[in-house]
């Protein structure tokens, strides 16, 4: 049988790290474009997080969540927060000085997000530095780290079926696996390799906004870190004139601001029949 986790292409980014080479930055921002437009995710090499900082938070990750339940519930997000879950800085319970690593690789991802943006709005042929303009503020940006217990002979849900919520992922998951995305019908692996980004960008679908899940593997606990580049509360998100009027096609989503966004979906996450709010929600059919 054919191995469709093979088709999941993997994405050289040094070359935007670096001046000159046009030529090669072109290449580049064509595949990448292609792979979010097919498979809506893509494997990313060279993206400017470096490896020992990637396994430090790894293993801050896995002592963290080692600790006793009531040592790790003196961490849980703060009330009044704006969003409620993801890492909430505690230093005085931090589980070792390694906590830093988390910081710095939250600023690390905010960059990358940043460079995968401005190629996403050169794919798009929008007018330079225009996505970067219209999503200028980071302060929403946000990250979790997960454990995932191993599966039972019951049941092996990680994650259902979703959709993210945010711009851009980021997931740097371990060695286990576990991470697929649908695909022409079919849950195809993300096989674990140094950093894996998981893109969603709405632009009245020229970009593809993936299903994906995770499934928990038997015998062994598994754990990731998501980062979320995100957009400002108060912007007004709508398929751009570029997508809609400009080319004469109709917009396939309605507006809405951001944040009412985010809280309904975490509104219906919490409450029953706990349903999963994505951008269909917001289609126009
Ligand atoms: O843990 C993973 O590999 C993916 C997590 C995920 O899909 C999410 O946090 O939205
Ligand atoms: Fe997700």
């Amino acid at each position: 049988m054919e191995n469709l986790a093979n088709n999941i292409p993997t994405i050289d980014l040094s070359v935007f790290f670096r001046d000159g080479d046009e030529e090669a930055k072109k290449a580049a921002v064509e595949s990448l474009g292609r792979a979010c437009a097919e498979y809506g995710f893509f494997l990313a090499t060279n993206h400017g997080i470096p490896s020992d900082l990637m396994s430090r938070a790894m293993e801050l990750c896995q002592t963290f969540f080692g600790l006793a339940d009531e040592e790790k519930l003196k961490s849980r997000p703060r009330a009044g927060g704006s969003v409620p879950a993801g890492y909430t800085k505690q230093p005085e319970q931090s589980p070792d000085k390694n906590e830093a690593a988390l910081e710095e690789i939250f600023t690390h991802f905010s960059k990358t997000g940043e460079v995968i943006e401005s190629i996403i709005n050169d794919y798009l042929g929008l007018p330079p530095n225009f996505l970067k303009e219209y999503n200028n503020d980071r302060s929403w940006d946000w990250m979790n780290v997960k454990h995932y217990f191993p599966a039972t002979e019951a049941e092996n849900v990680g994650i259902s079926s979703h959709k993210d919520g945010n711009a851009i992922t980021f997931v740097f998951q371990d060695e286990v696996g576990g991470l697929e995305v649908l695909w022409n019908g079919q849950w195809i692996p993300i096989v674990p390799s140094k950093g894996t980004l998981v893109v969603n960008v709405l632009t009245n679908e020229k970009l593809k906004s993936a299903l994906h899940r995770v499934t928990r593997p038997k015998g062994r606990s598994r754990y990731s870190i998501s980062f979320f580049y995100n957009l400002q509360g108060d912007k007004l998100v709508e398929p751009f004139p570029h997508f809609t009027t400009q080319i004469g096609e109709p917009p396939k989503y309605k507006g809405f601001l951001y944040k009412d966004y985010q809280a309904l979906r975490i509104k219906n996450k919490i409450n029953p029949p706990y349903k999963e709010i994505d951008i269909d929600h917001f289609a126009i059919i």
